[in-house]
């Protein structure tokens, strides 16, 4: 992918679990029908939770189903998260790129490090929680993890969080409208920065800047 030029954007979202980042990206979503958006499909080799299908909110597949993606370089990059591996596909983001589409990848650290390295002009934000008890009562109604669960994500959400240097924008999830309006404007702002984005209007620009229409 790395010699590729897109219109479209790719934005890297990681936080601690229960941070509220799936919440925020589909509010974002939800929100705006302007630019064709969505928020990639990850693999993974977790459990289902209860209300989760399997390819819309993860494809969930075994521990050999992944290492056989692995070993054909299926994923633009993976990591184990959590005691499962989780990866993106690599096909699904070309694809997406290229019918312009911008992507959004919910991803931890270490796989947002791997993106950077392939595609350096993804933007990327880190989202905090208010404080670490706020965490655990998020997470906690969030009630589809159980309690073992929950404190082995309370125990590694401040090496997750140890990271967020690496990201160009940090978004507190206190208020969430609030983290909610900062989202969008970071990526208003990223889009409209973007100087590739002038391929979109590429029509109009050629004829602002054709001879004939200085006559
Ligand atoms: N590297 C990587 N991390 C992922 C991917 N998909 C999800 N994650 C991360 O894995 C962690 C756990 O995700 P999940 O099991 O859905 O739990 P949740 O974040 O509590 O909803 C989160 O930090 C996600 O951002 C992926 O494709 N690659
Ligand atoms: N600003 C907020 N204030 C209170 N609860 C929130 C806020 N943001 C998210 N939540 C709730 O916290 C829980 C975890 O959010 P979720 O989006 O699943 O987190 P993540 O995807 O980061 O694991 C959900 O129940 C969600 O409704």
């Amino acid at each position: 992918m790395q010699n590729k030029s897109y219109t479209a954007s790719l934005f890297i979202i990681s936080a601690p679990s229960g941070a509220g980042k799936s919440s925020l990206i589909q509010a974002y979503l939800a929100s705006q029908t302007a630019t064709p958006a969505k928020v990639s499909i990850s693999h993974t080799t977790r459990d289902i939770r209860p209300g989760e299908q399997h390819g819309q909110h993860y494809h969930f597949i075994d521990k050999a189903q992944f290492e056989q993606m692995i070993a054909q370089n299926a994923f633009i990059e993976y990591a184990h998260v959590y005691d499962h591996y989780y990866g993106t596909s690599r096909k699904a983001i070309e694809d997406y790129l290229e019918q312009g589409i911008d992507i959004f990848l919910d991803i931890d650290w270490q796989g947002a490090r791997q993106v950077r390295a392939s595609m350096p002009e993804a933007k990327s934000i880190f989202i905090l929680p208010p404080s670490l008890p706020e965490l655990e009562k998020r997470l906690i109604k969030r009630g589809q993890d159980s309690e073992a669960i929950i404190q082995k994500r309370m125990k590694k959400a401040q090496s997750e969080m140890s990271h967020y240097s690496e990201y160009e924008y940090l978004i507190i999830n206190d208020n969430f409208e609030q983290a909610l309006h900062q989202l969008s404007m970071i990526i208003d702002t990223e889009k409209l920065k973007t100087v590739k984005q002038a391929t979109r209007h590429q029509p109009l620009l050629a004829q602002l800047l054709s001879s004939s229409s200085l006559d």
